[in-house]
Order: C-alpha cells, then sequence, then structure tokens
C-alpha cells in the first residue's frame, strides 16, 4: 500500500494554500467542508476580487477563507497545520514543501505528488459515512469516474433501501414479538434478499416489491404497508448528493 489512509478531525487546524488557481480552489473547497479553524491563501499574481468572485461562483462564501495578494514569506506559517502546495511553478512548490517538511507541517503538492506528504482522495459523504477513494495517484479521472459511479449506486440502492427498513421497522417493533424480531431485521439485510429488494425498487416494480416482502413478513407487517410511502422510495430528486 503506497498510501496509509486516514480521516482527519481539521477543526482546529489552521491551513495555508500556496496558489490561488482552479486546482487551489478544488482543494480549499473539500478542506472547508470539515470546517478548520481557518484557510490562509496566497498568491502574488491573482488580484484578491478575482479570487474572491471565482471561489463564491463556484462554492460560495465563507468566511474561513482568508486571502493575501502578496509573496510567501516563511513566518506566514506559523501555527499552520496543514500545507498545500498548489501553483503551476515547480520551483515554488518545491521550496515551499522543504520549508513545510522542515516544520514538520503536511504538505500536499498537486503537480508532483510524489514530492508531497499526502495526496488528496476523492470523496463521498453522506452525513457521518463518509468514502474516500484513491488510484494511488495513477490515474485522478479513473477516481472521479468511480466515486460517480458509487454516488449513483449507493443512491439508487442503498439509500432507498434505508428509506424501506425506516418504513418497515416500526410496523415490526409494533407487530412481531421480540424475540423474533432480530430475525426478521437480519433477513431483510441479507446480502441476497437486499439485492433482489433494491433491484425492485430502482425498476419501481412496487408490486412484486410487495409479494417478495411478503415472502418473509407476517401478514400483520405486511398488510400495514402504505403503498403510497413505497412508491415514494425512490425519489426522482436525490437530496443526499454532495
Ligand atoms: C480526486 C481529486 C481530488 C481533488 O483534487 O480534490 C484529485 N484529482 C482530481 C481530479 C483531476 N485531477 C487531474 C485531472 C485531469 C485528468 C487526469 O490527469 O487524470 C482530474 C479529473 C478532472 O479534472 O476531471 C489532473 C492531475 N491530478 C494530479 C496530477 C499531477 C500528477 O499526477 O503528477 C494531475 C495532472 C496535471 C497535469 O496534467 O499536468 C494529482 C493528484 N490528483 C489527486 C486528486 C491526487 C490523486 C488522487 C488519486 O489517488 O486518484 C493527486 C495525486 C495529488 C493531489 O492533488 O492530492 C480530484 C477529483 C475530484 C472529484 O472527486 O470530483
Ligand atoms: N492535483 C490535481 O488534481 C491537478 C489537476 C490539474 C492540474 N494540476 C497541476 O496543478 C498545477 C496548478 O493547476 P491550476 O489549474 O490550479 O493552475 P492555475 O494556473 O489556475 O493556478 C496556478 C496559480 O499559482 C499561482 N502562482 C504562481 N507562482 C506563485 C507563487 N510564487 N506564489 C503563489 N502563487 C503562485 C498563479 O498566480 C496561479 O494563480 C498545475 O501545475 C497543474 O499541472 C493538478
Amino acid at each position: 500500500m503506497k498510501y496509509y489512509p486516514l480521516f482527519l478531525d481539521v477543526t482546529k487546524y489552521k491551513c495555508l494554500v500556496l496558489g490561488a488557481g482552479g486546482v487551489a480552489r478544488r482543494k480549499i473547497s473539500a478542506l472547508l467542508k470539515a470546517e478548520p479553524l481557518e484557510i490562509i491563501v496566497i498568491d502574488p499574481f491573482l488580484p484578491e476580487e478575482d479570487f474572491m468572485r471565482a471561489f463564491f461562483d463556484e462554492y460560495g462564501f465563507n468566511p474561513r477563507v482568508s486571502y493575501c495578494q502578496r509573496n510567501f514569506c516563511p513566518k506566514d506559517l506559523e501555527q499552520v497545520r496543514l500545507a498545500f502546495a498548489a501553483t503551476d511553478s515547480s520551483e515554488v512548490n518545491g521550496d515551499f514543501l522543504k520549508i513545510c517538511t522542515e516544520n514538520n507541517i503536511f504538505c500536499n503538492a498537486v503537480e508532483s505528488p510524489e514530492r508531497g506528504d499526502f495526496i488528496v482522495p476523492a470523496h463521498l459523504d453522506y452525513d457521518s459515512l463518509i468514502f474516500a477513494l484513491s488510484s494511488s495517484g495513477v490515474s485522478p479521472a479513473f477516481t472521479k469516474a468511480l466515486k460517480e459511479d458509487l454516488n449513483n449506486w449507493v443512491l439508487k440502492g442503498y439509500v432507498p433501501f434505508l428509506r424501506l427498513l425506516q418504513i418497515l421497522r416500526p410496523l415490526i417493533l409494533d407487530n412481531v414479538e421480540e424475540k423474533k424480531r432480530a430475525e426478521l431485521f437480519r433477513a431483510l439485510a441479507a446480502k441476497d434478499f437486499r439485492e433482489e429488494i433494491m433491484a425492485l425498487i430502482e425498476l419501481k416494480k412496487f408490486h412484486e416489491l410487495h409479494r417478495k416482502l411478503a415472502q418473509i413478513l407476517p401478514q400483520s407487517v405486511v398488510s400495514k404497508i402504505d403503498d403510497k410511502e413505497i412508491t415514494m422510495l425512490k425519489k426522482n430528486k436525490e437530496e443526499n448528493v454532495c
């Protein structure tokens, strides 16, 4: 394994991004989702209003981001825990990485990842469930495509399935005696059954879905399933997309 995967709590971190181009803005936007203390962006060539306009147009206003149109100086790294060398100059990025290393600051290098301490994975977040994906730098385009496939798969399959469980759980709790419940919940979540259910929801075959559920659920539960709720399992507009 070329990289050690971990999930960082950055809420107490001051972060610094050198360079304010398109790639830097993408790194900043992902970092902001984890609510770092602050992000300082330094770029001597891009006027502040151009950066702010570009950033806010793409990702919206965020008070955690501050911008300096000037050259970087080592003093800027005081209190910084995480850094990104995001300029288009290999030399500038190299010098910056060196200073970060001397100061024990983890630094990402957007244009020469092998020189940095970490790479940024593609990610999907559904509240507390987070997927982070990496090709170890082999193909970021593939990582992005895989993320999109996974997102479709999760939203098509698991999110509607969880909505179904949300409908069924109280009915089972109310109508099935305690010692039989765990067995039923496990049967509903079992791989083969779950996959058939997910496929029926995806195809909107709600009548068959009802029949399939009746194979394992007692009549006392099946008779109380609200058909209108069942037809809402697969909403046209998914709200959980990040
Ligand atoms: C996942 C994602 C996260 C993010 O950036 O937030 C990310 N790159 C994304 C997109 C993307 N990047 C590039 C393309 C164009 C197509 C292509 O080249 O494939 C596309 C696709 C597009 O734009 O459609 C070009 C590119 N990327 C790197 C280099 C330099 C090099 O390889 O040397 C070059 C060549 C520059 C040149 O041509 O000179 C390097 C890195 N990019 C990484 C992450 C790290 C490894 C991730 C992994 O392990 O897979 C790593 C190693 C370091 C790092 O940046 O941390 C984000 C997807 C966002 C999303 O999820 O939607
Ligand atoms: N990691 C990735 O996902 C990825 C994706 C595409 C490209 N890249 C590479 O990343 C680099 C940046 O790409 P981009 O599209 O953001 O380029 P860009 O041209 O949009 O931005 C580069 C920024 O660096 C700034 N800069 C130059 N010298 C500087 C200095 N001394 N101090 C501070 N800032 C300085 C420039 O003013 C500019 O705003 C390129 O080398 C590109 O090959 C990486």
